[in-house]
């Protein structure tokens, strides 16, 4: 499996523009591109039929002409409504629009109840800001006809960067992109718009440009860092994780993400409780060992004991004072370390001490796994935030959310959500994609941050740990389907890791 980058539209132009200057011209990829469009939309409408290709003022327009001539070529009945008259159209998409050759109607006309297929070319990656007037007043006609949409390179209006709407999107069901796909194209409310996405090889590489590098989260990001089993080794090799319990009520929480914790490898797995809970927890308990702490400095003495070198906490640890010192004894003590819900939650309207406490000088990674909640609480405050904090929260783009972060605490983030983001300080960023619905349950997060646990006790690098996590808990629970619940979810691990694994 190779990588797969996702490059966004500055990259995308750099990308061209490399290519047209190693010898390809500009039409010859608007050519390749339209011949990509049409043959998706004859793989959507195999029978000849009643073809609308709408066209935009710039090159994704240029591939929609293209495809527009070919289609037209090969039986169907197309039309072509258009932003502009070919007459005022320039450069390669000027000579799409000649190679068209046939009448061109006003957006205004065009009529997509009356078309069996519709193919979206109004923009593409050249999106500069929101949609208005008549293109609005165009997407939603295509989107109430409910016709069958074909996408040219983005739908419409979704912005490729970021997945958001600039003012109005088509819904396509298809969108056919390419070289690479866009971060757009994973990233919600994008990724809905998109529909199945293929991506069309037009002879443009995507590799060795500058810049982030953002991928699909899969088994080709971190499986050659996946802790491998010594024949000869002993529990004691794979590590021993510590999961922070809540007090008395509060310990449920703990205990998913130690199951996590222990299902994704880890050697050993104790829950760190107070004598309060210990009764609770024990009855619960049986592969996962527990550890007797009544506050920080006994968590701190605890922590002397250097085989404890992975550590879990924030889920259901309460919010305030108590919990930051909790998590305070934790990062002094360097461990890997990941920090979830109370843990984060609890520094609202703090956010430069928390950084300052995560980017103190240490050797293992710190692993910030909040939902959007969490990011902006921590962020944005309610309370006194520094204006670089409150930047970072209010950005548009998920993906620039979690990367700010990340930079900021110095800390691998996983900002969770149907296309949770997985990103490092030094900015590079993966999107996960094989989510489902159901694991939006109670206790899927705890699970979540006990399986990057798991495996930072194996010795896996923080963001490997973190996007391996995210895609075997993903899949995980896409494979339970209905009726999932969290404890469903470190039980199917097993089967994700023998797949996996081999
Ligand atoms: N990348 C490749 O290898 C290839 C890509 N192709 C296709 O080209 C488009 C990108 O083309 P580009 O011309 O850069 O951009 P667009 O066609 O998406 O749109 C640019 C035009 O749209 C105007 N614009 C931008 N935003 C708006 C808006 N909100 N409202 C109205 N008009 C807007 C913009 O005008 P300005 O006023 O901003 O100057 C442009 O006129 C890519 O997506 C592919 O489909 C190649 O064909 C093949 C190689
Ligand atoms: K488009």
């Amino acid at each position: 499996m190779r990588m797969q980058p996702l490059l966004n539209s500055r990259q995308m132009r750099e990308a061209d523009r490399r290519t047209i200057e190693n010898g390809t011209p500009g039409f010859t990829l608007m050519l390749r591109a339209g011949e990509a469009a049409a043959d998706a939309a004859c793989r959507m409408l195999p029978q000849a039929g009643r073809v609308l290709v709408l066209c935009g003022p710039g090159n994704n327009g240029g591939d929609g002409f293209v495809a527009a001539r070919i289609l037209a070529d090969r039986g169907h009945r197309v039309t072509v409504a258009a932003m502009k008259p070919v007459a005022d159209l320039s450069g390669d998409a000027a000579e799409a629009g000649h190679l068209w050759g046939e009448a061109v109607c006003p957006l205004a006309a065009a009529d997509p109840a009356g078309a069996d297929l519709v193919v979206d070319a109004l923009f593409g990656t050249g999106l500069a800001r929101d949609l208005q007037g008549e293109v609005v007043e165009a997407i939603a006609r295509v989107n109430g006809a409910g016709r069958p949409v074909l996408a040219i390179d983005v739908p419409s209006g979704i912005d490729a960067d970021t997945g958001l709407v600039r003012g109005a999107a088509v819904k396509a069901e298809r969108t056919v992109t390419f070289a690479c796909r866009k971060p757009g194209h994973l990233l919600y409310p994008g990724r809905a718009h998109a529909g199945a996405v293929e991506v069309a090889d037009i002879g443009v590489s995507c590799m060795g440009l500058d810049g982030p590098a953002v991928h699909a989260n899969g088994p080709e990001i971190w499986l050659p860092a996946f802790p491998r089993i010594d024949p000869a080794g002993h529990k004691y090799d794979r590590g021993h994780a510590l999961v922070l319990s809540g007090g008395p009520g509060h310990t449920g929480a703990a205990r998913l993400a130690a199951r996590g914790a222990l299902r994704a490898g880890a050697g050993l797995v104790s829950v760190v409780t107070s004598a309060r809970a210990l009764a609770v927890n024990a009855a619960h308990l049986t592969a996962i060992m527990m550890r007797v702490c009544d506050d920080p400095d006994e968590f701190s003495d605890l922590l002397t004991d250097d085989r404890f070198n992975a550590l879990a906490l924030g889920p259901a640890l309460g919010v305030g004072e108590a919990t930051r010192r909790w998590v305070e004894a934790a990062l002094e003590a360097d461990r890997a370390t990941v920090l979830d819900a109370d843990a984060l939650t609890s520094f609202s309207g703090m956010a430069e001490g928390f950084a300052a406490l995560a980017r103190a000088p240490r050797e293992h990674p710190v692993v910030l796994t909040p939902h959007e909640g969490e990011l902006r609480r921590l962020l944005a405050g309610p309370g006194e935030v520094s204006a670089e904090a409150r930047e970072i929260a209010g950005r548009p783009s998920k993906l620039d959310r979690a990367v700010g972060l990340a930079a900021f605490a110095n800390a691998i983030v996983v900002l969770k959500g149907a296309d949770t983001v997985v990103a490092s300080p030094e900015g590079s960023a993966v999107i996960n994609e094989n989510g489902s619905p159901y694991l939006g349950t109670a206790g899927s997060g705890d699970v979540l941050g006990g399986i990057v646990a798991g495996l930072m006790a194996q010795g896996m690098p923080g963001f490997e740990a973190a996007a391996c996590a995210v895609w075997m808990h993903a899949e995980a629970g896409a494979r339970f389907g209905p009726g999932l619940i969290a404890e469903d979810i470190p039980e199917g691990l097993p089967a994700v890791l023998r797949d996996l694994l081999g």
